[in-house]
């Protein structure tokens, strides 16, 4: 599966918020068809790095390319190459999925789209508030809507932070399809998540963070079943 350029090649990013080091020195790698779960406590630089990768926030230092592309110098052409499911926010209250929908398309220049969007809305169970406003979501709603948006352009690179937060199974399940189907095209896809089981479940890779820095770069497996559990606590203590 590996090829010579990475979708995703971060080599020693910092982040730093004034006085804070958000991300201290971190590399991550990952190619066509895999998928990289972020892992770690609270606070540990998950999210700031998704950020970065995204083009939201720029890095303090390190290099940061997606698909060749360097996102301190072209920040507008990585949010082209990825999709981003945010943490938290991101969607507008007063517009409806279905509006979020035709506007996705049109920033994104999409064609022939609308049945695709019907399809993709079914499967995240959103077919019948497709024309409700978000304004009134709840939270796992708005988290399947969110992680829908990141991937229906078929980006290069798929961010998903924090999807699996407060979603139903039903929801679960579509996302994790959404993931499959992004790695079957050759996406690059990573994942941001406290739930050490889905995550391995629905990524090859795992990347552990701790204190704004990279403690462990495993596959996927080594973190799984009981035994897994208890590598990813020696892992964060
Ligand atoms: N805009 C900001 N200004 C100041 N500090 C920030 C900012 N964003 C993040 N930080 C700090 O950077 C550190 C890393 O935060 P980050 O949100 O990346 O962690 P995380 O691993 O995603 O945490 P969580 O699991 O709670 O979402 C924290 O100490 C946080 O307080």
């Amino acid at each position: 599966m590996q090829e010579t350029n990475p979708r995703v090649d971060v080599r020693g990013l910092w982040v730093r918020f004034g006085e804070v080091a958000a991300v201290q020195g971190v590399d991550v790698a990952a190619h066509a068809g895999w998928a990289t779960a972020l892992l770690g406590r609270n606070g540990a630089g998950k999210s700031t790095t998704m950020r970065v990768l995204a083009g939201v926030i720029p890095p303090t230092e390190g290099l940061v390319a997606v698909d060749g592309v360097d996102v301190r110098r072209d920040p507008l052409a990585v949010k082209r190459l990825t999709g981003y499911c945010p943490d938290v926010g991101g969607l507008v209250p007063r517009a409806t999925p279905w509006e979020h929908l035709q506007l996705a398309a049109r920033l994104r220049g999409l064609q022939g789209w609308e049945a695709r969007g019907r399809d993709q809305l079914e499967r995240f169970g959103l077919g019948d508030v497709a024309h409700r406003v978000t304004s009134g979501f709840s939270h796992g709603m708005g988290r399947r809507l969110s992680v829908l948006l990141a991937a229906f352009h078929e980006p290069a690179v798929l961010l998903l932070d924090e999807p699996f937060d407060g979603v139903d199974p039903l929801g679960v399940e579509a996302t994790l399809e959404a993931i499959a189907d992004a790695r079957a095209r050759g996406a690059a896809v990573l994942v941001s998540t406290h739930l050490r089981e889905l995550a391995m479940e629905a990524c090859t890779e795992a990347l552990v963070l701790r204190g704004g820095a990279r403690v462990a770069s495993l596959a996927a497996s080594d973190l799984a079943g009981e035994e897994g559990a208890g590598v990813y606590r020696a892992l964060l203590d």
